[in-house]
């Protein structure tokens, strides 16, 4: 039976398809082809495996801009079709609503018509730029961030992020494409109800310019998220953040990142917003927001003057040690605790962040510039957290007796400072 079992993660087999000119531009390391999903359970069932072949692949390839999709699959060995044989096809199928090319020669010149002639749909919202990894792997590298990098020059790559609505021009039929990286990569991610109209999309791609005569540009899709508006008292909306992904080719350069901070920065500049909330996080993508939010909030230097009364030198891009008799923790301000809850609320509301999620980045700045020898201080900020984490968790420490829920309370205190630590060295 083991036999003729397939993984069905390791059998799907996706490809991002550039256009042969559009290839010769990467560098020998950049490769958008062979990646698998992390899941494919919504599609093929919950134990992820597919039945009745040897050898199975299932050849999934999308045009890197358009998404214009190609199948195929094939295998050394098949059973007899019975009802327990499983349809690999037909069931991928359903979950590709637009179609797909099954004839390879067709799809390759459709790749090259759409590389030149794609681009993404919305408003242009937020962009950024990245050393190109074939100049980098020339030894000319620049870290990140250290040096503001000219996008005329050949050595740099842009990405651009884009806002859209149902309402933009041709992008319902371009999201039930990239939809499917949903179900392929969030745990528990299912498509969204395209009746619901109020949804707004910000899709992130890569912008090459050809360096030959002709200079075209051409657009790559990296990542995607979908927020949706809800009600916010009395005339403003909260946007919560649904689906976040950035392709498996992409992840883990920074791309989540800037993504993130696209949202955030359109948060605030958008009057009619009045916070940025996040539907059931995944864990990389909480320490992707804890981090982008710590740096955000490190480096404003007015908000760092006042928590802790002197200038932090996270505004110079160079964080002294906390702690320990360091600069930071003589300082006398807002967040010398206990905090001063009304000025965190005013900051709170000016920049656009989630209750929850604010007091928790307060309390890992706080810990960050503890004096471990100020016993009142430490004392009182185990009476903040732990005031925040009784009310957090009230329903179920209130059924216990009362030394019970000290020791549960003591115990979350912990787990929590030290989680705050972890974090904490995300950004040192
Ligand atoms: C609300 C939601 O939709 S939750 C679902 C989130 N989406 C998913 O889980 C889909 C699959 N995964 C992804 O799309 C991506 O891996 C994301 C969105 C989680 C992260 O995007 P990336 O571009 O890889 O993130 P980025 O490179 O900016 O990483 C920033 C930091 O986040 C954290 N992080 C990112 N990915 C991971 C991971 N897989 N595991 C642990 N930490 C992670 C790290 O601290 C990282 O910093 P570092 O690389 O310096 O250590």
């Amino acid at each position: 039976m083991a036999d003729w079992t397939e993984d069905a993660n390791e059998a799907l087999t996706l490809s991002l398809v550039r256009s042969s000119k559009d290839k010769e531009m990467l560098a020998d390391d950049e490769t958008y082809e062979e990646f698998h999903p992390s899941f494919t359970y919504p599609i093929y069932g919950e134990d992820e495996k597919i039945y009745g072949y040897r050898d199975l692949l299932i050849d999934l390839r999308l045009a890197s801009g358009s998404l214009t999709q190609y199948l195929s699959v094939s295998y050394e060995e098949k059973l007899p079709s019975t009802s327990t044989v499983d349809d690999v096809e037909g069931t991928l199928a359903k979950f590709i609503p637009l179609g797909y090319y099954t004839d390879e020669e067709a799809f390759f010149k459709r790749v090259e018509e759409d590389a030149d002639s794609f681009r993404p749909p919305g408003q242009l919202i937020y962009s950024y730029t990245r050393q190109s990894p074939k100049s980098s792997s020339k030894g000319k590298r620049k870290r990140d961030g250290e040096q503001a990098l000219d996008p005329q020059s050949e050595d740099v790559i842009e990405f651009e992020v884009y806002h859209a609505t149902w309402d933009t021009p041709g992008f319902r039929e371009y999201h039930q494409k990239m939809q499917l990286f949903i179900l392929l990569y969030i745990e528990g991610g299912s498509y969204i109800n395209e009746d619901e109209d109020p949804w707004e999309f910000v899709l992130l791609y890569e912008k090459r310019k050809r360096n030959d005569p002709s200079h075209t540009v051409t657009y790559h899709f990296v990542g995607y998220s979908s927020l949706y508006p809800f009600y916010y008292y009395p005339e403003r909306v909260r946007l919560r953040l649904s689906q976040f992904v950035i392709l498996a080719p992409y992840q883990r350069h920074g791309h989540g990142s800037e993504l993130y901070k696209a949202i955030y920065q359109y948060i605030l500049k958008n009057p009619n917003i009045a916070e940025l909330t996040v539907e059931d996080p995944a864990e990389a993508f909480e320490d992707l927001r804890d981090k982008n939010d710590l740096q955000m909030l490190l480096s404003n230097e007015q908000f760092m003057q006042e928590a802790f009364g002197v200038q932090t030198a996270g505004s110079t891009g160079r964080r002294r040690k906390s702690g320990r008799g360091g600069d930071l923790s003589l300082g006398k301000g807002k967040l010398s605790p206990p905090a001063d809850k009304v000025w965190v609320e005013k900051w709170r509301k000016d920049l656009k962040i989630a209750g929850r999620q604010f007091q928790r980045l307060v309390e890992m700045l706080i810990l960050l510039h503890l004096n471990p020898s100020d016993s009142a201080a430490l004392r009182a900020y185990r009476l903040q957290v732990k005031e925040r984490l009784y009310r957090f968790n009230f329903e179920i420490l209130a059924q216990l007796e009362k030394e019970e829920r000290y020791e549960k309370l003591e115990e979350t205190f912990q787990s929590v400072r030290e989680d705050y630590h972890r974090i904490l060295a995300l950004v040192s």
